[in-house]
């Protein structure tokens, strides 16, 4: 079989995006970990597939995978890229979409500058959506890893997320204590783990681990649940550029129910064909 596919990033955090619309496509999770692979295959920190939707009020269906195979409901990096992809391959030309996700619909908008902002929705604490196992909602929990406790808010962008303040994302044991909070017994779902480094009230430092891809450059998601952890902390104000070692994202939230933006770059690599 052979796929053709481009590879895009949003701020480092890269994809293969398929159109599963004009070519019909199966992949097995192993077939996505091969894709995947920065060695064997074409590298990636997720596959994107463009799909029909399954619902009348949508436009598209977007699936998200990790590298590691499995399927998850939100990508906010990818959000953008699959924006851009639908533009570039005239499947749209409408401005404003409304794609499907696993976890709901999301509006992404492509700006005339070719930034795109995503309203990722509303934010969700209850433990149970998370899901987290804590027996009543809280700001911060604490969270035994190794036998250290760690202060964490924890949040779901639509997928799960845990973020730590740290002092100086630079020396933070994003690898190691990302490592194991992925994979901690209280998320029965793993969680993305996101380090986040206050520099005044507007801009912050972010690095994530992320489930079932490791640490990435960025991760769209893990910028949205650190801002709105810092704002419902009362450290930081409503917009909020978030620097990673990729590049820059916007995000603003207007706390409650409202839903967090997010907006930022979108880059075309290459495109090519796969042989599987
Ligand atoms: N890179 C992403 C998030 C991708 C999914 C995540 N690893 C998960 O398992 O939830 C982003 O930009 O949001």
């Amino acid at each position: 079989m052979n796929i053709k596919f481009t590879k895009m990033h949003g701020a480092g955090n890269d994809f293969v995006v398929i159109d599963a619309i004009n070519q019909t496509v199966n992949l097995s999770a192993e077939q996505i970990r091969h894709i995947a692979d920065r060695h064997m295959g074409v590298g990636c920190d997720q596959l994107l597939l463009v799909e029909r939707p399954t619902r009348d009020d949508a436009d598209f269906r977007y699936r998200i995978f990790n590298a590691d195979g499995s399927e998850v409901e939100q990508c906010g990096n990818g959000a953008r890229c699959f924006v851009r992809f639908v533009h570039d391959h005239s499947l749209t030309q409408q401005h404003e979409i409304r794609v499907e996700t696993a976890s709901g619909i999301i509006v992404p908008k492509l700006e005339n500058d070719g930034r795109v902002t995503v309203n990722m929705g509303a934010p969700r604490f209850e433990p149970v959506d998370i899901p987290f196992v804590a027996t009543e909602r809280a700001l911060t929990y604490t969270l035994d890893v190794a036998g250290k406790d760690l202060t964490i808010c924890a949040l779901s962008m639509g997928n799960p997320h845990a973020v730590l303040l740290v002092d100086d994302v630079d020396t933070a044991p994003v690898t190691t204590s990302g490592a194991l909070i992925e994979i901690h017994p209280r998320f029965p779902n793993r969680v993305n783990a996101g380090f986040m480094q206050i520099v005044d009230r507007s801009h912050i430092r972010l690095r994530v681990f992320e489930r079932g891809a490791g640490e990435t450059l960025a991760c769209g998601t893990g910028a949205c649940a650190a801002v709105v952890a810092g704002i419902s902390l009362g450290l930081l104000d409503q917009q909020v550029e978030v620097s990673t070692h990729g590049g820059t994202l916007t995000i603003s939230w207007g706390g409650g129910n409202t839903p967090v933006w997010l907006t930022g770059p979108t880059v075309n690599v290459f495109e090519a064909e796969i042989s599987l």
